[in-house]
C-alpha cells in the first residue's frame, strides 16, 4: 500500500477509570495502521483529569493544553471518578475536561448512534424499531449550563444553603452549531430536529428563534422542532423517525447517553468534537466507569470507532476510516461481545482481546 504524506499529529489523553484501558486498545488500531503506512502519525501522550492532578496538582496542566493546541487531533478516553468528585475539579470550566473543550473551542460534538446489525439482540428495543437506526446528534459543547455565570452554592443568612448555574447561549453560537447540523443533514436525509425547551426556558426559546431563522440559508432542509422531554421519549418509542438532531451542550448529554442504549450499549458511542479550524478531540461519550475500571472488562470499540472519526475528520485518512468500521463490523459478525453487548450464543471477550480481534480483522 503507498504511503500517503500525512505526518500527523496525535496527542493521546487516557485519563482515568476505563480511560487507559480502552485508548490502548485504539492506539494498538492507529499502531496497526501507521506500521503497514496507511497513515502517518506521531503519537505522544499527555495528562488529564484525575489522572493529572495527581501527578502535577491540576487536572488540565498548562502543557497539555498547549500540546492540545498544537497537534492535529486529540484522543481522549475518559475522566473522572470517585476519588476526585469531592474535590470538585471537574466543575471549574476553564480545568478538566470542560476547559479542554473550551480551551480548544470545539464547540461541535458529533455523536452518530448507528445500530450495527449484529447487535439488534442488544439493543433496548425491538429488533423492528431499531434495525437500520443511523441518527446524528450535534450537540453544542462549549456554551449553556455548563458554562454558563454565575454558579456555585452560596449560604442565605438563614443558613440554608442555595446551589445556583446559569443556561446561557448567544444566538452566534446558536447558530453556529445549527449550521454544523444544517450541513451534515445536507449530507444525508435532509431532516433536523433542533430539541429544546422553549416552553419553558427563554434561553431555549431564543435557540428555537434562531434555528428557524439560520435554516432559511438551508431551503431544502426539513426542520422540526421538539422539546427535551418529548425527545427522550420519542427516542426509545420510535428513534428512526430522526436523521440529525440539534441540541445545547446539557439536553446533547443527556440524549446522546439515550440514544446509546439503542445501539446496544453506551460503550458503542463514538464522538468528535470539532473547533472552528477543523482541529478535533475524539472519545467515546462515555464515562471513566469506575464500577468496571482495572477488570479488563470495558468496551473497546467506541474509543475504536472514535478513532475512525478522527480519521475521517481532522487526519483526511476516509479509506483507513472506513477500514475500522468494517473491522469492527467483522468483529461483530465472528460473534466477538464485551460483556455490555453480550447475547446468547456468541463468545465474551475482554477489551484487550477485542481489541486484538479489530487489529486482526483490519
Ligand atoms: N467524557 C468523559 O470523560 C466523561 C466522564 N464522566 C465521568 O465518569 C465517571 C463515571 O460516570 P458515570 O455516570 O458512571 O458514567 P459512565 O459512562 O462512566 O458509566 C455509566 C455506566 O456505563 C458503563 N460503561 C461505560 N462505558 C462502558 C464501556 N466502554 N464498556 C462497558 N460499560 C461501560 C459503566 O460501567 C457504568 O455502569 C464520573 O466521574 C463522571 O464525571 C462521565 C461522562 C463522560
Ligand atoms: C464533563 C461532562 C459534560 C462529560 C459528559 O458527560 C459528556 O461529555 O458526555
Ligand atoms: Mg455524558
Amino acid at each position: 500500500m503507498s504511503k500517503k504524506p500525512l505526518s500527523k499529529t496525535i496527542l493521546v489523553l487516557a485519563g482515568d477509570g476505563i480511560g487507559t484501558e480502552i485508548v490502548a486498545e485504539a492506539v494498538k488500531v492507529l499502531n496497526v495502521l501507521q506500521a503497514e503506512g496507511a497513515i502517518d502519525v506521531t503519537l505522544t501522550d499527555g495528562l488529564v483529569g484525575g489522572a493529572a492532578y495527581d501527578a502535577a496538582g491540576d487536572p488540565l496542566p498548562e502543557e497539555t493544553l498547549e500540546a492540545a493546541r498544537a497537534s492535529d487531533a486529540v484522543l481522549l478516553g475518559a475522566v473522572g471518578g470517585p476519588k476526585w468528585e469531592p474535590l470538585h475539579i471537574s466543575k471549574r470550566p476553564e480545568k478538566g475536561l470542560l476547559g479542554l473543550r473550551a480551551g480548544l473551542g470545539l464547540f461541535a460534538n458529533l455523536r452518530p448512534a448507528i445500530l450495527y446489525p449484529q447487535l439488534a439482540d442488544a439493543s433496548t428495543l425491538k429488533p423492528e424499531v431499531v434495525s437500520g437506526l443511523d441518527i446524528m446528534i450535534v450537540r453544542e459543547l462549549t456554551g449553556d449550563i455548563y458554562f454558563g455565570q454565575p454558579r456555585g452554592v452560596e449560604t442565605l443568612p438563614s443558613g440554608e444553603r442555595r446551589g445556583f448555574n446559569t443556561m446561557v447561549y448567544t444566538e452566534s453560537e446558536v447558530e453556529r452549531i445549527c449550521r454544523v447540523a444544517f450541513d451534515i443533514a445536507m449530507k444525508r436525509g435532509k431532516k433536523v430536529c433542533s430539541v429544546d425547551k422553549a416552553n419553558v426556558l427563554e434561553c431555549t426559546e431564543m435557540w428555537r428563534e434562531v434555528a428557524i431563522k439560520t435554516a432559511a440559508d438551508y431551503p431544502e432542509i426539513q426542520l422540526s422542532h421538539m422539546y427535551v422531554d418529548n425527545a427522550a421519549m420519542q427516542l426509545v418509542r420510535a428513534p428512526k423517525q430522526f436523521d440529525v438532531m440539534v441540541t445545547g451542550n446539557i439536553f446533547g448529554d443527556i440524549l446522546s447517553d439515550c440514544a446509546a442504549m439503542l445501539t446496544g450499549s453506551i460503550g458503542m458511542l463514538p464522538s468528535a468534537s470539532l473547533n472552528e479550524k477543523g482541529q478535533g478531540m475524539y472519545e467515546p461519550i462515555h464515562g471513566s466507569a469506575p464500577d468496571i475500571a482495572g477488570k479488563g472488562v470495558a468496551n473497546p470499540l467506541a474509543t475504536i470507532l472514535s478513532v475512525a472519526m478522527m480519521l475521517r475528520y481532522s487526519l483526511d485518512a476516509a479509506p483507513a476510516a472506513e477500514r475500522i468500521e468494517a473491522a469492527v463490523s467483522k468483529v461483530l459478525d465472528q460473534g466477538l461481545r464485551t460483556a455490555d453487548i453480550m447475547s446468547g450464543g456468541m463468545r465474551q471477550v475482554g477489551t484487550a482481546e477485542m481489541g486484538d480481534a479489530v487489529v486482526a480483522a483490519l
